[in-house]
């Protein structure tokens, strides 16, 4: 029986796991049935076939076509700057923000090069998340609101969803949050973000441990670890996560720092995340840890280690192929070509 609502902001959030919904099976039959039928040999699309497969069942469609593709870009700044954990200064962040706004950073390119939309969500920058050395990241309703403002980016008929952000420091906020979240040392889940040398990023580390440390009573409900370790894009990439799901659009995640987003769905439930793709692995090293532990194949391993969800707008542009190829080809009777004996 579903509980009595308390009102809590997080139990909405909660609410909606149980509501998610399931794969399209009969979406699936009928591409691979159709898969069986067109002129190449049975299986040479290698994942191609597979992207096509996950395409049906999550977007429900027997014919799963990328049309209207986006990338959501989330940018936050975070308070344990404070800490000396990021080789950039925190103005970087905003001062990107108007970087893709005039179309000069790298994910303005991907995207012209795909083809694909791009939308760049700005939360709160003058209002840098607490140090979470020292206090929380943000208070419940805050982290609530960011969560269910993240969700519409599934807005305006989009078929394909790719989230990435932008956040001096988030490294860190990255590291605690799969640290808090999957245990472990503060030094498995550290790494050199935008160019820490080894000195800075063993003192990250220490920072990272003592952030987890701080809330080690708390680190059993993810919600929470989001609250008190995460950041504003990170609450809103789980939103628009969990969006995706509900309206049917399939979700392809960047690099570590979307991923820690991810992470926490999964640990509220393990099939939270089974319609998104891992775009590809990051060069910060846990990153490649975390997909493991949560079971996920990336599909693309260049050595990005850029964020602004370059490496799911990589992916992205083999999804569109993939669905294109598979809507496109003729089939052996169309086209003439006899079948293998
Ligand atoms: O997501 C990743 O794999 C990733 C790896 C290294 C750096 N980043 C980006 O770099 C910024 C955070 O790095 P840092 O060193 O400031 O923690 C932030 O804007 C991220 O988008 C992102
Ligand atoms: C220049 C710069 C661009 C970025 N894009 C994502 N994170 C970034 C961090 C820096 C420092």
């Amino acid at each position: 029986m579903p509980q009595t609502p308390t009102g809590l902001p997080f139990d909405d959030i909660r609410n909606l796991i149980p509501e998610m919904l399931g794969p399209d099976t009969a979406a699936v039959k009928v591409v691979r049935e159709r898969e069986a039928h067109l002129t190449k040999p049975a299986g040479s699309l290698g994942r191609m076939e597979e992207i096509v497969e996950w395409l049906a069942a999550w977007q429900g469609a027997q014919r799963p076509k990328v049309t209207r593709p986006l990338v959501a870009v989330f940018a936050g700044n975070h308070g344990v700057t404070d800490q000396g954990i990021a080789p950039f200064p925190r103005e970087v962040t905003h001062q990107m923000v108007a970087n893709f706004a005039a179309g000069g950073a790298a994910i303005n390119q991907i995207c012209i090069a795909y083809d694909l939309g791009l939308k760049v969500f700005e939360l709160a920058l003058e209002l840098p998340t607490g140090d979470i050395t020292i206090e929380d990241a943000m208070d419940e309703k805050t982290c609530a609101a960011t969560i269910a403002y993240g969700m519409e980016a599934v807005a305006g008929g989009i078929d394909l969803l790719a989230i990435g952000e932008m956040g001096i420091g988030n490294t860190t906020i990255a590291a605690a949050i799969m640290h808090g979240l999957f245990g472990g040392e503060a030094r498995d889940w550290v790494g050199p973000g935008t160019g820490l040398n080894a000195e800075g990023v063993a003192r990250k580390a220490e920072v990272i441990a003592k952030a987890v440390a701080r809330n080690k009573g708390a680190l059993k409900d993810p919600l929470e670890v989001l609250r008190r370790l995460g950041g504003r894009e990170i609450a809103a990439m789980a939103g628009a996560i969990l969006a995706g799901r509900m309206q049917r659009v399939p979700v392809i995640v960047d690099g570590y720092v979307a991923t820690s987003a991810a992470a926490i769905l999964y640990a509220m439930d393990p099939g939270a995340l089974d319609h998104c793709l891992f775009g590809h692995v990051s060069a910060e090293p846990a990153h490649r840890r975390a997909l493991e532990i949560m079971g996920k194949r990336p599909l693309l391993d260049l050595g990005m280690r850029l964020g602004e969800g370059t490496g799911a707008a990589m992916a992205m542009g083999i999804v569109k192929a993939a669905a294109q190829t598979h809507d496109g080809m003729a089939t052996f009777a169309d086209a003439g070509v006899s079948v293998s004996e």
